[in-house]
């Protein structure tokens, strides 16, 4: 790993390290030949060294038995490159407004740049990442789909949610090994390119996936209690609960925390959101119990993650 900050007295053996290795063992079991589905969001992949940090966590995964399937977004990569060209875009409830000339550069930036530059920083440790959008044999079909601001029907133009999964060639690529990398864009029934958001894209491949997890990369802490207030992030909240506030959810939140919701309703067994910010975040949320971010599971009482750290 990159970036081991721990000494130990030279000539010794490193306890430290060994305890740590020790550590991972539960959760090595758990998971082991598991499918989880880790969405990378464009907010998390800000710098090259923290990039190269998620590539390594998801070739370690890999090598460590799971079986892990990469969604990425790249809002931000988007919105850098639509005012490169002088198109105007906007987000209304947390989705981009997409005309067909901006569906064309949403296509170019996710598939032929973001998803590129993923699969060849995961292919640095083997040949392992392949790239595919939902395009690719039928992965995704989408469903144009507005949404609703302020109590108001929007028309977000071609944007889609993805109505289904054909995930025959994800699962051929798990079973030789590989690692896919998904993009979010998707043809409708008649083969017309929507922009998916890439929250909800992970959510219904995680569904029909049958995924043990979806692990959430994005720019903040987790949930918080009460937005813009940086004081309480939700540590653990139950699908009911979570159902409850989404009305009161802002900006890239609502697509986030619906996609979260939709997986464990769907059957996937849990979906957490971390703080991509933070270098080797997939290995601290999967490997260690102390609880990062915000983990959306059935049955839980909503506890804060000072409440949470507090009973541990
Ligand atoms: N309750 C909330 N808790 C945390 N973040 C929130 C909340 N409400 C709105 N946000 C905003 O949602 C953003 C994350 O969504 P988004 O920008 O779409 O991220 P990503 O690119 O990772 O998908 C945060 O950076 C924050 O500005
Ligand atoms: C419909 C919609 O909003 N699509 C997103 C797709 C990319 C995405 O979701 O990227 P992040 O995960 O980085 O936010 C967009 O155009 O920005």
């Amino acid at each position: 790993m990159s970036d081991t900050t721990e000494t130990h007295e030279p000539g010794k053996p490193d306890q430290f390290k060994a305890h740590t290795l020790a550590g991972a063992l539960p959760w090595l079991k758990a998971y082991h030949g598991k499918i989880v589905v880790i969405k990378y969001g464009g907010n998390a992949m800000t710098d090259d060294t923290l990039k190269r940090a998620f590539a390594e966590d998801i070739a370690f995964l890999r090598f460590a038995g799971f079986r892990p399937v990469v969604v990425h977004g790249g809002g931000p990569q988007i919105s850098t490159m639509l005012d490169r060209l002088g198109i105007e875009s906007e987000f209304r409830g947390g989705l981009r407004v997409t005309t067909p000339e901006a569906m064309d550069v949403v296509r170019m930036v996710l598939v032929g740049q973001v998803q590129r530059e993923l699969v060849g920083l995961i292919n640095e440790h083997g040949p392992l990442a392949v790239g595919l959008s939902g395009e690719d044999a039928g992965l995704f079909t989408a469903e144009q789909t507005g949404t609703v601001v302020d109590g108001e029907e929007v028309d977000l133009g071609l944007v889609g949610e993805v109505a289904q999964v054909r995930p025959e060639a994800v699962l051929d690529l798990i079973e030789a090994g590989r690692i896919p990398v998904v993009s979010s864009v998707a043809p409708d029934v008649d083969g017309v390119v929507h922009n998916v958001n890439a929250d909800s894209a992970a959510a219904s491949l995680a569904a029909a996936l049958g995924a043990e997890k979806l692990l959430v990369l994005t720019d903040v802490e987790g949930l918080y209690l009460d937005w813009p207030d940086p004081e309480e992030v939700i540590g653990e909240i139950s699908p009911e609960a979570l159902e409850e506030i989404l009305p009161s959810l802002a900006s890239g939140m609502i697509p986030k925390m619906s996609a979260c919701l939709q997986a464990v309703r769907d059957g996937v067994k849990r979906a957490t959101v971390v703080d991509g910010r933070q270098a080797h975040a997939v290995l601290l949320e999967l490997f260690t119990d102390e609880g990062v971010g915000t983990q959306v599971l059935p049955g839980v009482t909503t506890k804060t993650r000072k409440a949470r750290e507090a009973l541990t």
